[in-house]
């Protein structure tokens, strides 16, 4: 269980709420977002609990940038764990202004100073919440509810920030609203953080690493797309199955509106606004838009065919495969999946190490700068 050289972070759990069954060990980066992911149920909300003391386990160990919150005899108490926590339903005191509210996490963080301050205005700017701070958390829509709770996490400067489906009680307006904000906050924070959610287009958007449980286990802990690639987790089974790629945008065609966007072992063109040149985006691609060819095809309209070679395939139910190509000649560039029908597999005889040509129907541009 040792990750990143500086500081990682670790969990382990095993023990019983009740009837349920938990089992699980992970470790989750320094910095970043580190999606937990799994049905309803598998257990998401308990790790994070158990993270925060709110839950002990029979058996634990926390470790959090390598100091010791849960170790045998070892156990910090919860109000003692520099965590901040981000419920589903924002907690606010309803007594007190929004401004009132985050110096309450503020005065959390310990004696106030020129530091302090500063971390105020920063927080609020980052939340877009200064519009608000002389407001009754009446007053608050949903999303506007969530900002303020998240800059009060925040303010107590946690060592490790705990959200737990933060957007899963909005309506999709105030989601959307929302998000670029967690995506802003994804890219100036340089704590970890731990994200609940059971929705992949979140998980796409915000995280680093992800974290797979089901029925209290651990499937698959890893970076993002090394786990959205492996055929043979449940990920690709789903029907948006996708792999998000790390890309850095090339020329712009202004005459047709498409954006080169170079990975490892090849370059994508996706329709875009106009964008700089040097510009690190994230980018996904669909296993369903991914087809194979023997042969570069030509007078196609698909504009995205790269040269490939398979990796590895599986089974997807008895009549499809999910089949993990990487680009280049080598098949060392990025890795995508493919899902093509037992049929074509057999007639064109694809093998594990067989160069092909992946065609890419549609290759979007995940929104918010990375
Ligand atoms: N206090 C409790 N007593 C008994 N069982 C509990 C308790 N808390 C949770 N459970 C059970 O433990 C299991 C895991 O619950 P948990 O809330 O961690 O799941 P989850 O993955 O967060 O689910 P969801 O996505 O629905 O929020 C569930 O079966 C739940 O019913």
């Amino acid at each position: 269980m040792t990750g990143a050289a500086a500081d990682p972070n670790s969990f382990a759990f095993a023990g019983h709420v009740g009837a349920f069954a938990l089992d699980v060990a992970f470790d989750a980066p320094p910095t970043g977002v580190t999606a937990l992911f799994g049905p309803s149920g598998c257990g998401k909300t308990t790790v994070l609990r158990s993270i925060a003391g709110l839950q002990r386990m029979a058996r634990g160990r926390v470790m959090v940038a390598g100091a010791p919150w849960q170790e045998g005899e070892i156990f910090v108490p919860p109000h003692r764990r520099s965590v901040g926590y981000v419920f589903q339903e924002a907690s606010l005191f309803a007594h007190l202004s929004v401004k009132q509210n985050l110096l309450f996490g503020a005065s959390r963080a310990g004696p106030a100073g020129a530091g302090a301050a500063a971390a105020f205005d920063d927080v609020v700017d980052l939340l877009g919440v200064g519009p608000l701070l002389g407001r009754a958390t009446a007053a608050l829509s949903g999303g506007e509810r969530q900002r303020v709770a998240i800059g009060r996490a925040l303010l107590s400067r946690p060592s490790l920030l705990l959200m737990d489906e933060p957007l899963a009680a909005l309506d999709a307006a105030s989601k959307n609203d929302i998000l670029p904000f967690l995506e802003r906050l994804h890219g100036a924070l340089s704590l970890p953080v731990l994200y609940v959610t059971h929705d992949m287009a979140e998980v796409e958007r915000l995280a680093d690493w992800l974290v797979l449980l089901q029925a209290g286990r651990v499937l698959a802990s890893g970076p993002l797309a090394a786990l959205q690639s492996d055929p043979t987790l449940p990920l690709a089974a789903r029907r948006d199955a996708a792999v998000s790629l790390e890309a850095v945008t090339g020329a712009y065609d202004a005459a047709y509106g498409l954006l080169a966007l170079d990975v490892p072992g090849g370059r994508f063109l996706a329709p875009s606004a106009p964008a700089q040149a040097g510009e690190a985006r994230r980018i996904s691609i669909q296993a369903a838009d991914v087809s194979l060819a023997l042969r570069r095809p030509e007078q196609s309209t698909i504009s995205n065919i790269l040269g490939a070679r398979i990796i590895e395939a599986a089974p997807l139910g008895s009549q499809e495969l999910a089949v993990l190509v990487g680009l280049g000649q080598d098949g060392a560039g990025a890795r995508l999946l493919a899902r093509v029908t037992r049929r074509s597999w057999d007639q064109l005889g694809l093998r594990t190490g067989l160069p092909v040509f992946a065609q890419i129907k549609g290759v979007a541009l995940v929104p918010g700068a990375r």
